[in-house]
């Protein structure tokens, strides 16, 4: 269901922009023009993921709007055409998500960009560590206003425990002083684990001796903020860090990933593979690695086109994810895909991998106004200890024997020898 967005503003055109920002983002929008307005809609309907409120409302002029909104608790960002530091105070001394000078397009581009963050920072975990409980709950306070979600620990040991429990924190924002461990030595003890491309550590000191933040830096901080910092500088810290991070996954995935199935591309199964078998190997767990291939595939571009030459690699790719979901799959390039999974032994290594080339054999590919129908040769070798690229060159020579013996089959590397 569509989150819904109450606009509060005068202008029409400034709505229209808003709206058309909003709905690209798939929000349901309500637009109130006027303070009367807005009291009149909260009084019988408040259930708004958040509100932009512009600060001046002909019957509103000093910005009584942004109390009524967040009286209902609607997480609200003020869009103003004043830009003096007395507005400036008034709006950041109560609890808004952010303020948007109406300056110029630029303001319409970064309120987009709050609300993409509103809506998508739930999926970021961020680790408070202080032991002033005040200190801790004013900066909680603002990163739950802004959705994130927060974990918090009274000092460096506690944070350590924290960072084991939750595989999934992004960010530690750390207070220097504390008991038991401080901030410059959590930070160090974080860093022999984490890199920064895996969690940023902002540190936090009140000291107004400067000597700190370097020290946070140099023993692998990203960031360092002082006490008293304004909500502004809090946020654009925190945001920055959390974009940076964010761009690095993204620039991750980009670099291990096919393209067009997202699947694993061929340098990532290497590496991934490697590691794999090493712990099968020593642990004596019974794995299977297969080379799969679509048979006559130049086929299908020349009589559908490459477009459904690409379909049918995106549909091979939801079947290998269907039949191999705790295996490890690849597009290795073109139409040739690879596995490596573990099971029981070799009987149930070798149905599982036959069942998935029969359920591609009898399925159809709808595509356009006609359906394909496809088979794969496989070529597999179980259990070997032999390095990667030799047992995907003893699989290649099974799967070649395979499109021999007429395509559609699974070939056992070696088993050629024992007939
Ligand atoms: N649509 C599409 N085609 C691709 C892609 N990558 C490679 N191909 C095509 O895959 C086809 C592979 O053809 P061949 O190597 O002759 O093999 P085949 O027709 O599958 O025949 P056998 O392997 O002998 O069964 C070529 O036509 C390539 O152009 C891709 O990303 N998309």
């Amino acid at each position: 269901m569509s989150q819904r967005l109450l606009v509060v503003e005068d202008s029409k055109p400034i709505a229209t922009v808003i709206r058309q920002i909003a709905r690209s983002l798939k929000f349901d929008v309500v637009i109130a023009t006027n303070l009367a307005e807005v009291e009149h809609l909260l009084s019988s309907d408040t259930d708004f993921f958040a509100a932009t409120i512009d600060y001046a409302l002909p019957d509103a002029l000093d910005g009584e709007a942004i109390a009524c909104v967040l009286s209902y608790g609607i997480p609200s960002i003020v869009m103003t055409g004043k830009m003096d530091d007395e507005t400036r105070q008034k709006i950041l001394s109560q609890p808004v998500i952010d303020y948007i000078p109406k300056e110029n397009s630029q303001a319409f581009l970064y309120l987009k960009r709050v609300l993409h963050w509103q809506l998508t920072n739930h999926q970021n975990t961020i680790l408070v560590v202080d032991d002033s409980s005040a200190a801790r709950n004013h900066v909680v306070e603002l990163l739950k206003r802004r959705n994130f979600n927060v974990v918090t620990a009274n000092n460096g040991l506690q944070a350590l425990d924290k960072l084991a429990q939750h595989k999934n924190i992004k960010m530690v924002i750390t207070d220097l002083e504390m008991p038991e461990m401080g901030g410059i030595e959590l930070t160090n003890e974080i860093r022999r684990t984490y890199t920064r491309e895996q969690l940023s550590v902002i540190g936090i000191s009140g000291a107004s001796n400067g000597i700190h933040s370097a020290r946070f830096i140099k023993n692998g901080a990203d960031d360092f903020l002082r006490k008293p910092f304004c909500p502004e500088e809090f946020y654009c810290r925190i945001m920055q860090n959390i974009e940076n991070l964010n761009n690095i996954t993204k620039i991750q995935h980009a670099a291990n990933t096919d393209y067009l199935t997202d699947l694993a591309n061929r340098r990532s199964f290497f590496r991934a593979a490697e590691q794999r078998i090493k712990e099968y190997v020593s642990k004596t767990v019974p794995y299977a690695l297969a080379m799969i291939d679509i048979d006559l595939f130049k086929q299908v571009n020349d009589n559908f086109g490459h477009e459904a030459g690409d379909q049918v690699l995106k549909v091979v790719a939801l079947y290998m994810r269907k039949h191999f979901s705790s295996g490890l799959t690849a597009r290795l390039g073109g139409e040739e895909f690879a596995v490596l999974l573990c099971g029981l032994d070799t009987d149930n290594l070798y149905n599982k991998i036959d069942d998935f080339r029969r359920d591609i054999a009898v399925s159809t590919i709808p595509i356009g106004e006609n359906t394909i129908s496809i088979t794969l040769s496989i070529g597999v070798v179980f259990d070997s200890q032999e390095s990667l690229p030799m047992q995907i060159n003893q699989a290649d020579n099974a799967l070649y024997l395979a499109k021999e013996n007429g395509r559609n089959q699974v070939v056992v590397s070696g088993s050629e020898l024992e007939d």
